[in-house]
């Protein structure tokens, strides 16, 4: 337990962290959206991110694999411990960064070219694969998104052709093809319809056994479906992280109580 914030896990599920988050801080130019942020993502499981409009759940994705870096006046302090290595120092290469810890947004964002090249073309930046290794990690993971059926006869047509649901499971295959770690996933389902964002939440039940995985979703129910643990943002704070069915049935925090229970948000 570190300031206030309860964050004991039963031995069952305490997995090792794949990413640990301490007293980190973050600002967009003057205005501070986290504050003193420690949370540890255990290792293949699924780490919920709740909490109302603007609260921060974003950004800590984004500072997860160093997205702001893109941006200048946004700045990070405090510790992101990957694979023994704080990911906010300078010295990270962040192409390798961002293959290990892929990120999937809100709005599925299919690459403008053909299905197949919205796989090969990251995989290309960090491996060199010949014609018939490239074509089975394609398979492979269009396999696994369960996409394979429906688009094996149209590899070179262009992904944009495909559905939103679609779209989006081709985005979660382009991540997983680099081989990460790592999945951030960001409302990954709040512009799909439920059909489709029941099929990336089985999705998601299955890369759980290989990838560690954090998503942000405002909906309660998607969290208390995936997640293994939840953690509650309130105000760029981190208010409580439990596992998720304590967090839904005897959260701690009266803010925690409020927010799950609809009272604001
Ligand atoms: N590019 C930016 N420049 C300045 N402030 C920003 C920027 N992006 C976000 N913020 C601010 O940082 C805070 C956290 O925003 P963030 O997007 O992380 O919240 P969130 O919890 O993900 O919200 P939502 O659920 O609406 O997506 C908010 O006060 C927001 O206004």
């Amino acid at each position: 337990m570190r300031d206030g914030v309860m964050q004991d896990v039963p031995a069952a599920d305490a997995a090792a962290p794949a990413l640990s988050v301490r007293g980190l801080d973050f600002w967009y130019g003057a205005h501070r959206a986290l504050r003193d942020i420690t949370l540890d993502f255990p290792a293949r499981r699924v780490t919920g991110m709740i909490g109302p409009s603007g609260c921060g759940k974003s950004t800590l994705l984004r500072v997860l694999n160093r997205m702001y870096d893109l941006y200048p006046g946004q700045r990070a302090t405090g510790e992101v411990t990957f694979d023994g290595r704080n990911i906010l120092s300078p010295e990270m290469d962040l192409n390798v960064l961002r293959s290990r810890i892929g990120m999937v947004f809100q709005k599925p964002t299919p690459f403008p070219m053909s299905i197949y090249e919205n796989i090969a073309f990251g995989v290309r930046l960090h491996e060199t694969l010949g014609r018939p290794e490239m074509d089975a990690r394609v398979e492979d993971v269009l396999r696994r998104v369960a996409l394979w059926g429906e688009v094996k006869d149209r590899l070179g047509t262009s992904a944009t052709a495909l559905s939103g649901g679609q779209q989006q499971r081709l985005c979660i295959a382009r991540t997983i093809a680099t081989r990460p770690e790592v999945i951030l996933l960001d409302e990954p389902t709040s512009a799909l319809d439920p059909i489709s964002t029941a099929r990336i939440e089985e999705l998601l039940d299955e890369l759980k056994a290989e990838f560690t995985i954090a998503i942000v979703t405002h909906n309660m129910q998607q969290a208390a479906r995936c997640a293994d643990r939840v953690a509650f943002f309130y105000l760029g704070e981190l208010v409580e992280v439990d596992n998720a069915d304590r967090m839904f049935t005897a959260p701690r925090e009266r803010r925690t109580q409020d927010y799950i229970t609809g009272r604001f948000g």
